[in-house]
């Protein structure tokens, strides 16, 4: 009875008494009430007992007073659980409603287990838990004792929250996780996380609790709590953990963050000088002799002792549920747990487009972390994301999320958009407008579908010259940020630039010219981004293609501290992180901190559904300003018409210099690639390669230039020597004549007489400038050989003649040489220096290299490109050469 007597006496249980749906501070109130009560009678009791000789017993008057005592505690104990907080973790329980005995933001006092003073007086052991401290036994789970009660603890507070209310993360060091197994339905429906097993997991866990308690520290409230439940402390937690846990279990409560661990304190070695911490506002269990438990004084002003022994009756641990009754409750809670996480692509939108200011930085939901949002920006800590996942992962689904959340937040004054794209496929083309759909993003500024790794270096560029720009105005206006600029010149448009790169790693293949600039260009812009308000997502499917940038250059992983791994794209996380390692599609691993092991959060992304993309991008294209331009778009596959082209259409004889026009530059706008053609020497146009296409160059040429004369002011032979230029001669023609130009078609054998005529010096002086137009010049070369047993001069001679001089008098050659070598015969020993003009089709590299003179020529021969070489200024371009509609087709049937 004396024991008995102790606890009563100094307890001062505020969370004993109450009913059910007063408030738990009023029960508290009337329970100290009732405890001061019956200490009179226990020290009376006590008293009536020193009368007695010791040791001789209870006497019947004290024992039924002691009974007494002891059922009135257990009214108040039961008054002060309700329902899932006190009741007994059997079959029945499963008809208790659930997410009605305990409230956010109130202490929740909860059934521990219970004690028995006396032979036949039981009463329940009552701490406040969540809401109020934390709870740590020293004994771990693979004690079956201690895993089923944790798991009676685990289930009463989920049971008794609100649903949805609060987000476990477990941690299992012991069972891999068997503790946690009967509720795998919360896990199943994403509700909660997966247990941990490892340290790296427990440190992640820790990380997310503090992260949390930072975020709130901060002033960002979260309506829910974190409970982290630890079954026993994986192998390897020691002095470091142990302080972590120790800050949140003194910060936590303020944050929504509680502790429920088993095997806290863990056992000190003999000797050992480093033990665990005391944890503050907690109530700990410590085992004893028997299976019992002592508990250590709870946490806040209503003790158990007076002197910090805590409770003086060792306490008996609930035997915890069975399996049956957790599952049946968790079935329960994740059905509707599934719903509250299911994400979709209208979730990540806000409420109203373009309310946001990018001045600080970018912001938008991705996804769900749990129930909580997930929000990720671009901003001065995290300036650049590195995204990693293979093919399938959903990384271009995750990449529309973003964009469209961020094009969604951001007017186009705040944001714009450079997209690019080196697969097949069409990731970016929902930001374009198509044949079937006009609309496009307002914030798309060059989209690049299929992208040439030239293409992706042009848009680098791009960037690079506009950071330049950026770095010009700073200075003018005497500021070092962006931020500051901004505010101070509301009027200077500076919009936060993003450019997203999918499949980078393709512009480093080949280690080449373009690999070394794009390298260059890259750390440039992802060093001094930040500053300028340059933001770079780069994004890869293989492990290879992100260790290529890391061989390029060690330096530039540093600038990129956000790394988003999708299924089977760990390799933008540290080597020792295999956090996505089993992510199912649609989830994926946020870290920001570089990759390391332990700062892994887990999400979910929304599919990117065709429907609600297109009702989102027509809502922004919509909201556009009145004549905003479409976005230049580069699709690397696209065929390249000349009526396509604005410039060519746009041609017109009021020129200052004529340019035969050959095809687009694939740079960004895709400028109109051509030539000048002028009085200056080597002002001819060869096309060189078998490749039918080389018709069609000539063709555009050959057009372009007659739509630049007045008409009747320029004449034009035309040699259609080969079958495979017929449609293209005959098109060349027709455009001719509907320039209203007098022109003549030769054969071969005329070809002799008219070089002939045009080597006179006097050919086209003063008459209308004449094109001699050749599609095969080829074939000629053996007629052209012959020399005239008169004048001993071969047809190369009048050829050679006419290349020397026609410019100065008004005649120009353009021809299309299906061979180098007969181009190279036919022009003579000065190696064709006379045509300054080239369009080199598909031509193996070393006789491109001849071409240009440089014998480490990196071309490489594909379809739907060419060269374009002018000698005049000595540049070169990779060009995208004009087609007949049709052309490329007949040339795949070959193929
Ligand atoms: N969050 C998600 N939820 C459901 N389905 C998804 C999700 N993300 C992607 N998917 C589906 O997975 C498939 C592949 O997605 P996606 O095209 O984005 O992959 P990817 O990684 O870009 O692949 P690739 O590199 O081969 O183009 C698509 O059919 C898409 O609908």
């Amino acid at each position: 009875m004396a024991t008995l007597g102790r606890v009563c006496a100094s307890s001062r249980v505020r969370w004993a008494g109450g009913r059910a749906l007063e408030s738990v501070a009023s029960a508290f109130g009337r329970a100290v009430a009732a405890h001061r009560e019956a200490v009179s009678h226990v020290e009376a009791a006590r008293a009536r007992l020193r009368d007695r000789s010791a040791g001789d017993g209870v006497s019947a008057q004290s024992r039924e007073e002691a009974q007494r005592f002891a059922a009135r505690m257990q009214r108040l104990a039961e008054g002060l659980t309700p329902g899932w907080l006190g009741c007994r973790l059997d079959g029945p329980a499963a008809d208790l409603p659930t997410g009605v005995d305990a409230a956010l933001g109130r202490p929740m006092p909860i059934r521990l287990g219970d004690t028995t003073p006396v032979a036949g007086s039981g009463f329940s052991v009552v701490a406040p838990f969540v809401g109020a401290g934390h709870l740590a036994i020293d004994s771990d789970a693979r004690d079956p004792a201690v895993a089923r009660w944790l798991r009676g603890v685990l289930l009463r507070v989920l049971a008794a929250l609100p649903e949805g209310v609060l987000q476990v993360a477990a941690v299992d060091g012991a069972t891999l996780g068997t503790v946690f197994g009967p509720f795998r339905e919360m896990v199943e429906a994403e509700a909660w996380p997966r247990p941990t097993i490892d340290l790296p997991g427990f440190q992640q866990v820790l990380a997310e609790a503090e992260e949390r308690i930072e975020r709130a520290q901060g002033g960002e409230s979260d309506p829910s709590v974190l409970l982290v439940c630890v079954a026993a402390m994986p192998e390897g937690a020691g002095r470091r953990e142990w302080s972590r846990l120790s800050a949140i279990a003194h910060a936590g409560p303020a944050a929504g963050v509680f502790l429920l661990l088993a095997g806290y304190p863990p056992p000190q070695h003999p000797g050992g000088l480093n033990a665990a911490p005391r944890l503050e506002g907690t109530t700990a269990l410590t085992a004893s002799n028997g299976g019992v438990f002592t508990v250590s004084d709870p946490p806040g002003q209503h003790r158990f002792s007076s002197d910090d022994s805590g409770l003086a009756v060792p306490v008996r641990l609930d035997a915890g549920p069975p399996d049956t009754l957790v599952e049946a409750v968790c079935r329960r809670l994740a059905k509707s747990a599934r719903v509250q996480t299911a994400t979709d692509f209208t979730m990540l939108m806000p409420n109203e487009i373009w309310q946001q200011s990018s001045i600080d930085g970018l912001r938008t939901v991705v996804g769900r972390e749990g129930r909580t949002e997930c929000v990720l920006a671009l901003d001065d800590a995290t300036p650049h994301w590195l995204v990693g996942g293979r093919t399938g992962s959903g990384k271009t689904v995750f990449l529309l999320d973003v964009l469209y959340g961020l094009a969604s937040r951001y007017s186009p004054d705040e944001l714009s958009l450079y997209l690019l794209d080196f697969k097949e496929g069409v990731s970016f083309a929902e930001f374009t407008p198509t044949v079937v759909d006009p609309s496009w993003i307002p914030h798309a500024h060059t989209v690049g579908i299929e992208s040439d790794r030239e293409y992706g270096l042009a848009v680098l560029r791009t960037l690079s010259r506009e950071m330049t720009r950026r770095a010009t105005e700073l200075k003018r206006a005497g500021v070092t940020k962006l931020a500051d600029l901004r505010t101070g010149r509301p009027d200077v448009a500076m919009p936060r630039l993003l450019a997203v790169i999918d499949e980078f790693h393709v512009l480093f293949e080949g280690n080449d010219v373009v690999a070394q600039q794009a390298v260059a260009l890259l750390e440039e812009l992802a060093r001094k981004g930040r500053s300028y308000g340059v933001h770079l997502i780069l994004a890869s499917q293989t492990i290879s293609g992100v260790e290529a940038l890391f061989t390029k250059t060690d330096s530039i992983f540093g600038q990129f501290p956000l790394r988003v791994a999708l299924a089977g794209g760990g390799g933008v996380l540290d080597q020792l992180n295999d956090g996505a390692d089993n992510l199912p599609i649609g989830g994926a691993v946020i870290n920001s901190a570089a990759g390391i092991p332990g700062a892994n959060r887990v999400i979910r992304f929304p599919n990117a559904d065709a429907g609600s993309v297109a009702t989102q991008r027509h809502l922004l294209w919509s909201a556009r300003r009145p004549g905003g331009a479409p976005p230049m778009v580069f699709a690397g596959y696209a065929e390249q018409h000349p009526d396509q082209d604005p410039t060519f259409v746009a041609l017109t004889p009021d020129v200052r210099r004529r340019r035969a026009l050959v095809g687009r530059t694939v740079a960004v706008g895709l400028p109109t690639a051509g030539f000048t053609l002028d009085a200056t020497p080597g002002s001819h146009l060869a096309v060189l390669g078998t490749s039918p296409v080389g018709a069609d160059v000539l063709y555009a040429a050959t057009a372009s230039l007659a739509r630049q004369y007045a008409p009747g002011t320029a004449r034009f032979l035309i040699a259609p020597l080969v079958a495979a230029a017929d449609e293209a001669s005959d098109a060349t023609v027709e455009a001719i004549a509907a320039a209203g130009h007098p022109y003549e078609t030769i054969s071969a054998a005329q070809l002799r007489a008219r070089l002939a005529e045009l080597a006179q010096p006097t050919a086209s002086d003063g008459g209308p400038t004449t094109h001699l137009v050749i599609f095969g010049a080829d074939v000629a070369s053996s007629l052209l050989a012959a020399s005239d047993p008169t004048t001993y001069r071969s047809g190369h001679d009048e050829l050679r003649d006419v290349l020397a001089n026609g410019p100065t008098h008004g005649v120009h050659l353009l021809g299309w040489w299906r061979s180098v070598s007969r181009f190279s015969s036919d022009l003579g020993p000065t190696g064709g220096n006379e045509v300054a003009c080239l369009v080199a089709l598909n031509l193996p590299s070393n006789e491109v290299g001849s071409l240009v003179g440089d014998y480490a020529s990196e071309w490489q021969s594909r379809p739907n490109r060419a060269l374009l070489i002018d000698r005049h200024d000595n540049r070169h371009a990779l060009i995208v050469p004009y087609v007949r509609p049709g052309t490329l087709d007949q040339i795949d049937e070959y193929a």
